[in-house]
């Protein structure tokens, strides 16, 4: 294991913000931290990266201990939400600084800040202004300087959320694919999982400052391990497997567990609709209690046929 979290407990005065978490992250491999607001996320990054010092428990690289070593001898790389970016560099300036700071020679420094500008999809940007770049572009360049001194580990702290929403769904694919293509470790600090599922091999689910669940995205997704987590994860609705058909004692509901389909065998009345961004969504009577519904256009007090698709639907444990 490249790093490796054991019992890390982070305190501010009587409140812990991280408490007793243990993580592996293996050699290559992408882990997001994803959890609601103020659950210790940021606080655990900041720990790894020697921004902030765990109360107690340890954080090694390759088995050594780096209590003690301080935040540029880490060899690790950080992007932050705002790219913090230095404002009178160039764009090859910004990317070369920590090139510079290894006293990395020119001609090897130019070449490898035009390897960096490609793989984030900045050819011809070298020259410019940062201040004269979009969001999205100034994270690219963030990243670029992250990447640059060849870190062991990429640190990232809500990379994407300073973005609009399309923009932000583009740039998680694109990061994932460069993460892989550079073949990088690291770990991501995100709230959401779509970029998280976008991003990572794995996902560490956190809450009030633990981490309460770990596992490939697709398993998190379906199988939530408690109902906060499922609702965090999107489900609404719990009622017994059998619901759905499935044998659990519990499972999840998210909005597009049920679709009207004529073939489909639970009845149910529609008591309300509202229309989505490329579908209709439906609020549907069955047996006295409501659900959410995706439909085609249905008037209220119509009768429908549902069917269940898996996808939307999570067992709970
Ligand atoms: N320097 C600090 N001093 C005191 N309390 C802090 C400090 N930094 C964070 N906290 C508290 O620790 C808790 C965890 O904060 P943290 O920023 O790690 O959460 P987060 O999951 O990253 O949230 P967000 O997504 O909103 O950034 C919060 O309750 C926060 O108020």
């Amino acid at each position: 294991m490249a790093l490796e979290l054991d019992s890390i407990t982070v305190r501010y005065g009587q409140m812990a913000a991280v408490s007793d978490v243990s993580l592996s992250v293996a050699d290559g491999e992408v882990v997001a931290l994803l959890g609601p607001s103020g659950c210790g996320k940021s606080t655990l990054l900041r720990t790894v990266a020697g921004l902030e010092k765990p109360t107690s428990g340890s954080v090694s690289w390759d088995t050594t201990d780096l209590t003690g070593v301080p935040v540029h001898r880490r060899e690790f790389g950080l992007v932050f939400q705002d790219g913090q970016l230095f404002p009178h560099r160039t764009v090859a300036g910004n990317v070369a600084f920590g090139l510079r700071m290894k006293k990395v020679e020119r001609e090897a420094r130019d070449k490898r800040v035009l390897s960096l500008l490609e793989l984030v999809g900045l050819e011809g940007y070298a020259d410019r202004r940062v201040t004269q770049l979009s969001g999205g572009e100034q994270q690219r360049v963030a990243l670029a300087r992250a990447l640059a001194p060849s870190p062991r580990l990429l640190l990232l702290d809500e990379p994407l959320s300073a973005l609009d929403r399309a923009l932000r769904e583009q740039l998680a694919v694109d990061l994932a694919r460069l993460l892989r293509e550079a073949a990088t470790t690291a770990l991501v600090v995100t709230h959401d999982h779509d970029e998280a599922f976008t991003l990572a091999d794995r996902v560490a689910i956190m809450s009030r400052g633990r981490i309460v669940q770990v596992g490939p995205p697709a398993e998190v997704w379906s199988s939530p391990v408690d109902v906060e987590t499922a609702k965090f994860l999107g489900c609404n609705k719990f009622v017994p497997g059998s619901f759905v058909g499935l044998d659990v004692e519990r499972v999840g509901l998210r909005a597009t567990a049920l679709r009207v389909d004529s073939d489909g065998l639970i009845e149910g009345t529609v008591v309300e609709r509202v229309h989505r961004r490329d579908h209709v969504r439906l609020l549907v009577e069955i047996d006295g209690e409501e659900y959410e519904a995706v439909g085609p256009m249905t008037e209220i007090g119509d009768r429908v046929r549902l069917e269940i698709d898996l996808d939307g639907v999570a067992r709970i444990g």
